[in-house]
């Protein structure tokens, strides 16, 4: 028997639904996500912390989960919002069903509602605050309260809570299909890889090509960071607003003085940004989903990629030295951009993909370059 919950908004609208996941209550910002597939991976990424995911397709969890597909040790998602419960895990590869899974992390869950209305707010309103409340004790009213509780996302330095307490090396590569090995890394280039809630599919695509890898805290200053001897440094992704993380944008100010090769995703990038002098702004929704087309300006390549993120770069805050390379075909918003005088780049959606499109892995190749540039 599935436990009552609630879905409440800031402006007071209520969905009443059931739960599968854990009883607690969770506040946050509720985004959607229109990706078909891949709903662990969306769990476990790190970038969802303080929101609650609703999920636009509605049969989830019926493949079950597999601790293959982490994309982190832990899972920060505040909550999770979906059309049907979910049926009996059927596939070869499922080692749980999902509501226990969620149960074991402590995510709240609900189904049963009508997810289209849910998306149609969002979509015309925009990323709304909001509250889960899943279980025996649930009530509306608490939901609501908790939703206008929540102070929203902006200004939220959601990177230092997640990142990881002490630096590791790293050198797993991906799974090699044809023979089931796990590839390991050449060690032909070192990269220190800022974890400001880093997907593990990351350092995996860099793994392929060739990096060793030292993951260190959001907060490693920039002359630790070159004390390890890094050929490049990479900018993970991450949770919350990328404006108040003065401590990146001063170690990420010092590494272009430095010159030496650099490359950032998603909050990586817009941290990128920010340390290059340009701005970022909240957008209306965001972008979250597995589909988003986006144009390589140079070439004209239109590429189809996984996205999310709720804050974007300025293109009209670019300064002189800093090109912008990709925008979003859905629209137009900065998607890439390159300095012009330094070895910096950086994408706004995932390359890694995971889940999602692989159009995009191709950007990795430029780091790569750039650091082989640098060491010749
Ligand atoms: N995936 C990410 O790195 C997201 C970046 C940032 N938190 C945003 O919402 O825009």
């Amino acid at each position: 028997m599935n436990h009552p919950a609630y879905l409440a908004l800031a402006d007071g609208t209520v969905f009443e639904g059931l739960s599968f996941g854990a009883p607690v209550l969770r506040a946050g910002e509720v985004v959607f996500n229109t990706a078909m597939t891949g709903y662990q991976e969306i769990l476990t990424d790190p970038s969802y912390a303080r929101q609650l995911v609703t999920l636009t397709y509605p049969h989830i969890g019926n493949t079950g989960c597999t601790a293959l597909d982490d994309e982190s040790v832990a899972s920060h998602v505040s909550g999770l919002i979906v059309r049907e419960l979910p049926t009996p895990a059927s596939s070869w590869r499922s080692e749980s069903e999902l509501p226990a899974w969620l149960e074991a992390r402590g995510i709240p869950a609900i189904a049963e509602i009508d997810t289209r209305k849910l998306t149609r707010i969002l979509r015309d309103r925009g990323a709304q605050n909001g509250a889960l409340m899943a279980g025996p004790e649930a009530s509306a009213e608490a939901a609501v309260l908790a939703a206008r509780g929540f102070p929203g996302l902006v200004g939220m330095d959601l990177a230092k809570e997640v990142t990881v307490k002490a630096s590791y090396p790293w050198t797993r590569g991906s799974l090699d299909l044809d023979s089931g090995e796990q590839l390991e890394s050449q060690g032909l280039y070192h990269v220190v890889a800022y974890d400001f809630g880093v997907k593990q599919n990351i350092l995996r695509m860099l793994a392929d090509r060739g990096c060793k890898i030292t993951v260190v805290p959001a907060k490693t200053s920039a002359a630790d960071a070159m004390a390890l001897q890094p050929d490049g440094i990479f900018l993970s992704n991450g949770p919350g607003d990328p404006a108040p993380c003065d401590y990146a944008i001063a170690a990420i100010r010092e590494f272009l003085e430095r010159k030496i090769p650099l490359f950032g995703i998603c909050l990586g990038h817009q941290l990128l940004g920010l340390a290059a002098g340009a701005q970022t702004v909240k957008m209306k929704f965001g972008h979250h989903g597995a589909n988003h087309p986006v144009i390589d300006i140079e070439t004209g390549r239109v590429m189809i990629s996984s996205q999310n993120h709720g804050f974007a770069v300025d293109e009209n805050s670019l300064p002189t030295n800093v090109r912008a390379t990709h925008r979003s075909l859905f629209d137009g918003s900065l998607q890439g951009i390159a300095l012009t005088d330094v070895p910096a780049y950086s994408f706004q959606g995932h390359p890694e993909a995971s889940p999602g499109p692989h159009d995009v892995g191709p950007v990795f190749d430029r780091f790569i370059k750039s650091m082989h540039v640098a060491k010749l």
